[in-house]
């Protein structure tokens, strides 16, 4: 349940990246040596993946929250797994590990929960099986079972979807393959894989939309410091521009171009943020973000915009129904296929608050105004939930009723307790 709260206040820490913590674990497990994490991200998603590299018989140690001492098995030691691997709710968690299972000596399946279950597959096992990968799946979608033992030949692919996971998946694939793998995005993704292999010591080329390496080179352990989710910060972006009398500073925000479309969307609709104290932390920008209160105006998303800001639409569903006039937002087709269809799940919720939203296939118009009260659905999505979740701080009456919202841990745990130390009023079931 989200109610009105005070305005939000003070400074606050948001938990570290989710896919930098992800691409950490994986690369130290392959690298020679053993490599630290620093501000790794306590989720389900990121543990889930520790766990499945624990069970390839890596050894990961944890000597404080947010730290792993990962014992890295170089590119050829890890062991067949006896039982499948859980990926739980983390489409980054499979679809990389995929790649990476490609090239292995061993079979092993990978597995997730009910929403991982019904998400698309084949955008990465169709590319690996061109590599000379053998996948077995069902209509394209988990369990995946990956044959171990097959010879890998890089390819140059060009990708039909602006992906980091479908680019990462083939990145590490390309570690194990013979000759050069090289990718082409129709729109640049996040580069987290490319920056990071270059850190473990392996040589890639890669600039905006494009990345090759060749196999047959040698991992080399690293420590890995891990900035704060811009994804996870973009929530109090939204509620202190909406909150009267808000004054927030998110400290150590990562802030890699291919992440902060938010940012730039939220100050066209007349959002009051300042970038504090840009400095470089392991190898990417961070800085602090101090987010005031500021009226708010609807826009037309400039549709460059939204693979940068891919995660955060949840968030601008919110800001669009509480600013003044229209949102209109297209060519965001890939949110139908995430933790929950999240333009379905937004647009039924705000539905439900009062809100006038039109859905359309590949985005949505929303018109801003007073937000009622009223119970929504989270659907398991994580992103739906917390963003419901401010939806409460500008709702009407008895606020937000949010149903079905037990997973925001996946990317944020401990939202609940630091949402509500900066002013936000929510309480559990
Ligand atoms: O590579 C990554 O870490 C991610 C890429 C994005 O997915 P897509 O690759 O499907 O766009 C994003 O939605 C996800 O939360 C994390
Ligand atoms: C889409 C997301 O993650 P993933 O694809 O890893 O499940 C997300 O965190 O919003």
């Amino acid at each position: 349940m989200s109610r009105r709260g005070g305005p939000l206040r003070g400074a606050i820490t948001v938990p570290g990246d989710k896919s930098i913590s992800h691409r950490a674990l994986m690369l130290a497990a392959l690298a020679e040596g053993t490599s630290r994490i620093s501000g790794f991200l306590e989720g389900e998603d990121t543990r889930a993946t520790a766990a499945v590299l624990a069970q390839l018989g890596v050894i990961i140690e944890t000597p404080a929250p947010g730290e792993r001492c990962v014992h890295g098995v170089g590119l050829h030691g890890l062991r067949g797994p006896s039982r499948p691997l859980d990926c739980g709710n983390a489409g980054t968690g499979m679809r990389l590990l995929a790649g990476l299972l490609a090239g292995q000596a061993f079979d092993a399946t990978l597995v997730g929960d009910e929403s991982l279950s019904r998400r698309p597959m084949r955008r990465v096992t169709e590319p690996l099986v061109w590599m000379g990968a053998r996948i077995d799946t069902s209509e394209g979608l988990p369990p995946l079972l990956i044959r171990g033992g097959r010879r890998l030949r890089g390819i140059r692919y060009e990708s039909p979807v602006a992906s980091a996971q479908v680019k990462s998946a083939l990145l590490l694939a390309g570690l194990y393959a013979e000759g050069e793998t090289e990718i082409l995005e129709p729109h640049p993704t996040r580069d987290y894989t490319e920056r990071m292999l270059s850190a473990f010591g392996w040589p890639i080329r890669f600039g905006p939309g494009q990345a090759s390496l060749t196999g047959g080179h040698v991992l080399q352990a690293t420590d890995v410091q891990v900035p704060a989710d811009f994804s996870s910060a973009a929530f109090f972006l939204v509620a202190a521009s909406l909150v009267p009398g808000s004054e927030l500073r998110l400290r150590g925000v990562g802030l890699n171009p291919r992440r902060t479309g938010l940012l730039l969307a939220l100050k066209l609709m007349g959002a009051d943020i300042e970038v504090l104290d840009e400095r470089s932390s392991g190898g990417e920008t961070v800085a602090d973000l101090c987010v005031r209160h500021a009226p708010l105006h609807g826009i037309e998303l400039p549709p460059a915009l939204v693979p940068d800001m891919i995660d955060e639409f949840p968030a601008l569903f919110i800001a669009a129904a509480a600013a003044q006039g229209t949102t209109v937002i297209r060519g965001a087709a890939e949110l139908r296929v995430k933790e929950s269809d999240r333009i379905a799940s937004m647009a039924a919720g705000l539905r439900g608050l009062g809100v006038q939203v039109a859905e359309t296939p590949d985005g949505a118009v929303i018109t801003g105004g007073p937000l009622g009260a009223g119970t929504v659905q989270g659907h398991g999505d994580h992103r739906v939930a917390m963003s419901f979740a401010v939806a409460g701080l500008v709702a009407t009456g008895s606020g937000v009723h949010i149903e079905d919202c037990r997973n925001v841990g996946t990317s944020f745990p401990g939202f609940m307790e630091l949402a509500n130390g900066c002013g936000f009023a929510l309480a559990g079931a």
